[in-house]
């Protein structure tokens, strides 16, 4: 029996993270409730990325752990641990060869191209995937709130230089 409650994710909601994979990928999420994620991605393959309203299953697997997974319009398949406590994470990619192949076709606000996406996804090829596993260092969080829509509401590109220090 664990010492936590498994389905408290109070801890969690609301939290808004930015990070850099040990690849020198930088990203960004906001877990905007409990089966919901936005995103945006600064640098990487698909750096200039954002997607709001993702869903997501969000489970906690510690005091202060928890795991996000979800597939993509894209047939991108992500899952995630976030050590909040050691400010450690881990994510493990799934792209699609397509993706792989034409990183620039994903690259957009993706809520506009939903199916654009679902049709590149059809088109494929899917295989062989391409799987990125990978530490990151969690550089920068705060709370947000639950069902924030401010948090992240433009692309990487049209931050402040300064970000995310602006919000300190
Ligand atoms: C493909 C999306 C994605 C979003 C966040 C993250 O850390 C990894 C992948």
């Amino acid at each position: 029996m664990s010492s936590f409650d498994k389905h408290d994710l109070s801890g969690f909601v609301g939290k808004h993270l930015v990070y850099t994979y040990d690849n020198g990928w930088n990203y960004e999420i906001y877990v905007k409730n409990a089966s919901t994620l936005d995103y945006r991605i600064h640098s990487g393959i698909v750096g200039n990325r954002w997607v709001k309203d993702q869903h997501a299953y969000i489970v906690r697997v510690g005091e202060s752990i928890y795991k996000i997974s979800w597939t993509e319009p894209t047939g991108t398949d992500v899952s995630l641990i976030v050590n909040l406590g050691d400010r450690l994470f881990h994510g493990t990619i799934f792209f699609p060869r397509w993706v792989i192949n034409n990183p620039e076709k994903t690259v957009c606000f993706q809520n506009d191209h939903i199916p654009l996406m679902e049709s590149y996804r059809e088109a494929g090829p899917a295989y062989p995937t391409e799987v990125i596993d990978e530490f990151a260092t969690i550089t920068f969080v705060r709370d947000c709130g639950a069902n924030n829509d401010s948090v992240i509401d433009c692309a990487a590109s049209e931050l402040p230089e300064n970000f995310p220090e602006n919000l300190k």
